[in-house]
């Protein structure tokens, strides 16, 4: 545990749908500047349990808590803590890559906005297609837009369920270095990967999803998700 304190706390939680459990139960507790990867083979359950920590979809039994406060997106407090990217986030169809970035920059009175969003969209190898609509960028793209949104806020949690997919390896070594520095500046992270390399690059500890939740080092669970 860090000496900075508990950001994410869940005792005995119970993921899954309609009261059914999709993986064994787990307790997690990250401290600041921890960065908690989540393996497991397809369909395991990390993005229940990664739904699930960010409030996006109640457990069935247990609970979660960010700076001892309840999970839950449609409080204020516990939004302005936490920042969630998943694959399912949705675009407004109408607004260019530029213009959602800007909408988050602004959302959360990030100062000098404008500055902020160029810098992600050189980040994120974006500069080209910042004034395009969602629906005309490649899946990678989209990818791009949603991590550089969920990334430039402000949060004291990260969960990124899979930010590896569809970025290639240059990208992915970028977003890797990216994440601990976040870490590194005190942000608590919560990262459900497939990707060995990326593990190893940066989680502090990892969370083995299967009938039975087990706790393991990066180096464990890199190995159990390159199959070793
Ligand atoms: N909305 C849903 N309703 C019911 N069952 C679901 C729903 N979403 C996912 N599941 C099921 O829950 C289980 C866990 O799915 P989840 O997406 O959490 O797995 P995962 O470990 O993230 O998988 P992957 O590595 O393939 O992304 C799977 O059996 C899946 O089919």
């Amino acid at each position: 545990m860090s000496s900075r304190g508990t950001v994410l706390e869940a005792e005995r939680l119970v993921v899954g749908y309609a009261g059914a459990p999709v993986c064994g139960e787990m307790s997690v507790a990250v401290g600041a500047g921890e960065i908690l990867g989540v393996v497991g083979f397809n369909g395991a359950g990390k993005s229940t349990a990664a739904r699930t920590l960010a409030g996006r979809q109640l457990p069935i039994s247990g609970e979660v808590k960010v700076h001892g406060l309840l999970a839950n997106p449609d409080a204020v407090a516990f939004r302005r803590e936490v920042s969630a990217v998943f694959d399912e986030d949705l675009f407004f169809p109408s607004l260019t890559v530029r213009e959602h970035l800007l909408l988050v920059a602004r959302g959360h009175s990030l100062p000098d906005p404008e500055e902020q969003v160029e810098e992600e969209l050189s980040f994120f190898g974006l500069q080209e297609r910042a004034d395009v609509v969602p629906e005309s960028l490649s899946s990678g793209q989209r990818r791009r837009t949603l991590l550089a949104a969920g990334l430039m806020r402000p949060a004291s949690l990260l969960i990124l369920d899979e930010p590896e997919q569809r970025l290639d390896p240059v990208m992915r070594e970028a977003l890797g270095r990216r994440i601990r520095s976040l870490a590194d500046g005190g942000a608590t992270v919560v990262l459900v990967t497939h990707d060995p390399q990326l593990l190893l690059d940066t989680a502090t500890s990892c969370l083995v999803i299967d009938d039975e939740v087990t706790l393991a080092t990066s180096e464990v669970a890199a190995a159990i998700i390159a199959g070793a």
